[in-house]
């Protein structure tokens, strides 16, 4: 907790917040920890609460606008009594009583972090300072940012560690969540700094896995629905960019290590195998649908060139690192979506 200075200037508080409520002291108090997930209903976050509540000693709250997440992929824990489900924007204040918060609340998907960037911007400022008021007030014990490999814009250092300061366009078309998710970094360290909040920051490289939205426009939901709907894959030119995806369980388990470790980070979260967007397409092809046809088509101004995350501080900071390889998890993938689009495998 940072002091009141010697020179008379006033700059912080050095009284720590009340605890949430004196029933701790009682005698026959649960000590459950109880745990805010934003963006919970999404894609990474409801996996993640998958996990917390397997603990029985976890609450979970979980609160979303659901923008792209979706009530669905909670299905199995409302009415669950350690499981509370709250609609709400993360742009407003918030006040719950919790230990601690992993803050993911942002759109992902470039379609969608475009479609409307005022309110992505909003999403990654306001939102994350929502939350760190809401830490600070309440006394949480800590909170975790999902920052992105986005921070580093179209990288000239390759692989990207985390001294690696980016090469990022301040006023284009992604700036919205790039810059966003910049300035939400600065917000968690200047909390940490100037009040003591306790920050954890995950820079998270591209993820996939089951319950990602069949329509949700990255790369590799659209590759597989579409090798199952036998339509062609599109390959956005010039297809030799590249990307490293994680599998979603690998990416929890790096989530609850980062959070429950003791670095503040950032630490890159993310599987080092690199594929060009072509590889990824053949890939696809060669394990799900070996007719489709693979189509080239026109890309987005300012698709990072390469992308893949140095993890060397994750696995000596958090003993992480990732399990699951491409060719594994594609097919984890596709049984799911198969199920949700009802496209039966031929033999
Ligand atoms: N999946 C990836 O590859 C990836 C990579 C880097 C970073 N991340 C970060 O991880 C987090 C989760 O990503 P995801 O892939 O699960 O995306 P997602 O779109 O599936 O989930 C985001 C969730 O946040 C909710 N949300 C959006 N705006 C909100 C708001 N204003 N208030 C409340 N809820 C809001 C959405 O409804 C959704 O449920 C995001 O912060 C994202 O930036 C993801
Ligand atoms: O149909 C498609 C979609 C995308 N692509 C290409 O695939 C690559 C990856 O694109 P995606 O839309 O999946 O995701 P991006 O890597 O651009 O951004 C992601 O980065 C990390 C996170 O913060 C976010 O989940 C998201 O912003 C890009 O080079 C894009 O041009 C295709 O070739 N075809």
């Amino acid at each position: 907790m940072a002091n009141n200075s010697s020179n008379g200037v006033h700059q912080t508080t050095t009284k720590s917040p009340p605890l949430p409520s004196p029933l701790r002291f009682s005698k026959f108090f649960q000590s459950n920890m109880r745990i805010l997930v934003t963006g919970g209903a999404g894609f990474i976050g409801s996996h993640l609460v998958d996990r917390l509540m397997e603990n029985e000693k976890n609450e979970v709250i979980v609160v979303d606008n659901y923008f792209t997440g979706s009530k669905d992929n909670l299905k199995k824990w409302i009415g669950h009594p350690r499981f509370e489900l709250i609609r709400h924007d993360v742009t407003e204040t918030l006040l719950v009583e919790v230990d601690r918060i992993y803050h993911l609340a942002c759109p992902a998907s470039p379609i969608f972090y475009k479609y409307n960037p005022v309110k992505t911007i909003k999403t990654n400022v306001i939102g994350t300072l929502n939350m760190l008021g809401l830490a600070k007030r309440v006394g949480a014990s800590r909170i975790l940012l999902t920052s992105t490999s986005e921070v580093y814009g179209d990288p000239l250092v390759h692989p990207q560690p985390e001294s690696y300061w980016g090469n990022v366009n301040p006023i284009g078309v992604r700036s919205c969540y790039d810059e966003g998710k910049r300035v939400a970094e600065t917000l968690m360290f200047d909390y940490h700094r100037q009040h003591g909040i306790e920050i954890r920051i995950a820079r998270i490289f591209n993820t996939y896995g089951p319950r990602m939205n069949i329509d949700d426009g990255r790369v590799v939901s659209n590759f597989i629905a579409q090798a199952l709907r036998d339509e062609p894959l599109t390959v956005q030119n010039p297809g030799t960019q590249t990307r490293s995806f994680c599998y979603v369980s690998d990416m929890v388990d790096g989530l609850i290590r980062l959070m429950e470790g003791e670095h503040t980070g950032p630490i890159n979260i993310g599987n080092p195998g690199e594929f060009t967007m072509l590889e990824l397409a053949e890939t696809v092809k060669e394990l799900i649908n070996p007719g489709v046809e693979i189509k080239r088509v026109e890309n987005t101004p300012d698709d990072p060139r390469q992308r893949k995350p140095d993890i060397t501080k994750a696995k000596e900071l958090l003993g992480w690192e990732p399990k699951i390889k491409l060719r594994e998890g594609l097919p984890l993938m596709e049984e799911d979506f198969r199920l949700r689009l009802g496209a039966a495998k031929k033999n």
